[in-house]
């Protein structure tokens, strides 16, 4: 399958900041990739030189083969974006807010007119086409700028955080429209906080912490990782070090959440005859061991580092 989407050694700085650093992945045709990190991890920076709307320090983008700042025109004649906040006119009606995008993309008006009309049917708003933005509800702003960006029926879509902070109606027309427009064909790259609405969309998903991916694959293989990853508490009766623990067998990290160390490993069976020998070996007494199930949400964490205090 061809890449849509190409991003080699993507990078950004901002001052002392290096918020995206020698950034590289290809997204395929035909596929729904996520982009998961946590706050200021460098999504929408990420995102913003994708679409040519910052340049980047260092690296290059191809968007169905044409370099982004070389050819432009061309790249972008080729995807919508949904942005992280509004770009529609708050003045002017919905229908006004997508005449004037049909008119920046040169569509014919009775074109523009034709595909407006189904988009807002498809999204719940054909009724409320003719009242000024302003007094739409953050859902409803969110879907037209959905229309916006679908307007010159673009084979690839980019959105930021398309569901964020919705409400439930809201949140699940949109999921449904581009499942849809996926299985029609369009490309969609989406950065999005929440792993469950990724996990249930996306084929392939990229994490990304503090400007570097961390982890690129496709969910269900992801949870193959999460899942042979568990988790162990453990405390004792006396101070141990951190370094011992580490050193043990089995154990892939160690960090101290208050009284209790959280153990991460694949082999919990192994850990746990480990902690039994150094409880021994160095007189600390188990005081509590307790196995902990892996969840999604723990892999994400574990993977962006936000877990340890
Ligand atoms: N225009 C800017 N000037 C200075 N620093 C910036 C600018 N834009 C982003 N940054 C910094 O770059 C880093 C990445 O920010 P970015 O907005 O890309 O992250 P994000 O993953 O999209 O976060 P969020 O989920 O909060 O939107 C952060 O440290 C942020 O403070």
């Amino acid at each position: 399958m061809p890449n849509v989407i190409e991003a080699a050694a993507l990078t950004k700085t901002f001052g002392a900041v290096t918020a995206v650093d020698r950034v590289s992945f290809e997204v395929r045709r035909g596929e729904i990739f996520g982009f998961l990190g946590p706050n200021g991890a460098g999504k929408t920076t990420t995102t913003r030189m994708l679409t040519g709307v910052v340049p980047m320090d260092g690296g290059s983008v191809r968007i169905f083969g044409h370099d982004i700042l070389k050819e432009p025109v061309q790249a972008k004649q080729r995807f919508g974006v949904v942005p992280e906040t509004s770009n529609a006119y708050v003045e002017l009606t919905a229908w006004q807010n997508l005449m004037l995008m049909g008119d920046l993309y040169g569509l014919d008006r009775a074109h523009s007119e034709r595909r407006s009309r189904d988009l807002l049917e498809t999204l719940g708003l054909y009724g409320r086409k003719d009242q000024k933005v302003q007094g739409y509800s953050k859902g409803m702003k969110q879907r037209l700028i959905l229309a916006m960006a679908l307007l010159h029926e673009p084979e690839l879509l980019f959105l930021d955080e398309p569901t964020s902070g919705l409400d439930v109606q809201s949140t699940q027309m949109i999921l449904v429209l581009l499942r849809d427009l996926n299985t029609d064909g369009t490309t969609i790259f989406l950065t999005t906080h929440n792993m469950e609405e990724a996990n249930r969309l996306c084929d392939r998903i990229g994490i990304i912490r503090a400007g570097k991916i961390v982890a690129i694959d496709a969910p269900e293989r992801l949870k193959t990782a999460i899942d042979r990853m568990h988790r162990l508490e453990v405390s004792f009766d006396r101070p141990v070090l951190a370094d011992a623990l580490v050193g043990l067998d089995g154990v892939a990290e160690a960090y101290r959440t208050g009284d209790k160390w959280q153990i991460v490993t694949e082999d919990p069976d192994l850990v746990i005859r480990s902690l039994v020998a150094f409880s021994g070996d160095c007189g600390a007494a188990i005081l509590t061991l307790n196995t902990l199930a892996p969840s999604l949400d723990e892999v994400f964490l574990r993977l962006t580092g936000e877990e340890q205090p």
